[in-house]
């Protein structure tokens, strides 16, 4: 055995790395992690947790709203940006700690900058050092995609939504799919006039049908305006009127103060020196891995965003934590990819788990689909008279649930419990045997006829 400085070395403390680098070290495996930008990643940084936090912020917008109907005279209400967006980045600046406790409580050394691979054990720093390492893993990440148009320069994507120096009044998004819809839903609330431009009829292409056309028709109800079959063609900056002027085709420019790109995230892999160790991409540039998340090299293995399997943190999560357990562990296993659960943090959200209305007929032919159109109990003192939606998904024959679909208040809370029946492979009788909790909208869910 070749005498190595570590027996692991993570490049990336995001959700993955992390993962990977405690169990690991937990596992009694000498660990070191390079991490260029934060501890703690896309997720705790700038995705997830910041942005959830953005959410509860302008919620207060809709509650205030409804405060009137329940007798409450709220006087001299207004938002102040600058003062949310600090508050969000001190907490972000707690968890950043907390990690980088984690770390250190498991005895892994931190080097706070830049690794590229320069070879199948070793690992080149920015400061120009090698450190070699029996085993490498690649958790770097996916960065956001900018498109290619005169003007994109201009243009942000959502790593700067967080340090808004003001609160635009007109916030065009590019794009139609979770992160375009979650930030047009935040500044919405807001009080930002949102415009959505996307390439396609489609928004949220992984969800289900007709619990998507029910969250755009809720976001139209509340102003946000929609321009579908749409490419920006170019931006320019108008210094007179100190704005951005989008144009998309049309006989007159969009006015917008800010205009988010948020077209997808594409592996972070530039650079990063795969070449010098046999490190092979797929074709849509993510590191190709097996089933074990072990690259075309043997030593060096990816999990999270830049493998590109599904682009979650708790996805990013197993798969490290699969990866220490295989390697360092003695417990050889890998990630099931099946019926995992997800939201969108729009307003409201949506949620589901499992196949869709479209894919459980693709793939079984006839399905038997039961739900529930109903107005949610908290919306009757609200000026919308928006409509929650819940689906359940069910084979014909064994009646097994495949597939539960929902927008709704607190959709995702409700979902993520419901998730546990499709996992354990429940029939809808195990929902009609189920007693309703009353009043919820929950119960929504075992009263399904
Ligand atoms: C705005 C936004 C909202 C999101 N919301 C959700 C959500 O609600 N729920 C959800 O499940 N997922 C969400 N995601 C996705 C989630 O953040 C990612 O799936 C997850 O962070 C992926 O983890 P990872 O470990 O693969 O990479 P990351 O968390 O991105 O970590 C990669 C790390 O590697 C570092 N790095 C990159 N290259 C190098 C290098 N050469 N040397 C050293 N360090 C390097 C980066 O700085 C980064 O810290 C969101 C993403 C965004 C952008
Ligand atoms: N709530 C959550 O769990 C959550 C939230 C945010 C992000 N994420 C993760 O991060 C990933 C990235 O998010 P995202 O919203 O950037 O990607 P996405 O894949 O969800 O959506 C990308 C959108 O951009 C559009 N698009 C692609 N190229 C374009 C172009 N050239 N011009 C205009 N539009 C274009 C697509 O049609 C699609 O609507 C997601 O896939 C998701 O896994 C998860």
């Amino acid at each position: 055995m070749p005498d190595f400085d570590y027996d692991l070395f993570v490049i990336g403390a995001g959700s993955g790395g992390v993962r990977a680098a405690r169990i690991s070290a937990s596992h009694g495996a000498r660990v070191a992690v390079a991490e260029e930008h934060r501890v703690g990643g896309t997720c705790v940084i700038r995705g997830c947790v910041p942005k959830k936090m953005l959410v509860y912020g302008s919620m207060f917008a809709e509650e205030l709203g409804h405060a009137g109907n329940y007798g409450w005279t709220i006087e001299g209400a207004r938002f102040d940006w600058p003062t949310l967006r600090d508050f969000v980045n001190r907490d972000v600046d707690r968890l950043e700690g907390l990690y980088g406790k984690t770390l250190e409580s498991h005895g892994v050394e931190v080097f706070a900058e830049r690794a590229t691979i320069a070879g199948p054990n070793t690992v080149r720093l920015a400061s120009g050092r090698e450190i070699t390492a029996a085993h490498i893993l690649i958790a770097v990440g996916a960065w956001p995609m900018m498109p290619d148009f005169p003007g994109v320069e201009h243009c942000i994507s959502s790593n700067e939504m967080f340090h808004l120096e003001e609160q635009p009044k007109r916030l065009m998004v590019v794009g139609g799919g979770y992160i375009a819809l979650e930030f047009a839903g935040i500044f919405n609330a807001l009080g930002s006039e949102v415009t959505v431009v996307n390439r396609s009829d489609r928004l949220l292409r992984s969800y289900d049908a007709q619990v998507v056309e029910r969250a755009l028709h809720i976001m139209m109800g509340r102003g946000i305006t929609f321009h579908m079959n749409r490419l920006v063609q170019s931006v320019t900056r108008d210094e007179e009127a100190g704005c951005l002027l989008v144009d998309l085709g049309d006989a007159d420019p969009i006015h917008a103060d800010q205009v988010l790109i948020a077209a997808g995230r594409v592996p972070n892999t530039s650079g990063l020196g795969l070449e010098n160790a046999g490190v092979e991409l797929t074709e849509r540039g993510a590191i190709k891995v097996d089933e074990q998340s072990r690259t075309t090299c043997p030593s060096i293995y990816a999990v999270g965003d830049v493998t590109d399997r599904v682009q979650l943190t708790p996805v990013a999560i197993r798969e490290g934590h699969a990866f220490a357990d295989s390697v360092f562990g003695g417990k050889p296993r890998t990630v099931d990819y099946a019926n995992i659960p997800s939201a969108v943090f729009t307003q409201p959200p949506l949620a589901g788990v499992g196949l869709t209305e479209e894919q459980a007929r693709q793939t079984y032919g006839s399905v038997k689909v039961y739900s529930s159109d109903f107005r949610p109990m908290k919306n009757i003192f609200s000026p919308h008279a928006e409509r929650g939606l819940y689906k359940l998904i069910v084979d014909e024959t064994s009646e097994k649930i495949l597939g539960i679909h929902m927008i709704g208040p607190e959709a995702p809370e409700i979902l993520q419990m419901a998730a546990i029946a499709l996992t354990a492979g429940l029939t809808k009788q195990a929902f009609d045997d189920t007693v309703a909790l009353h009043p919820s909208m929950a119960e929504e869910l075992v009263l399904l006829k």
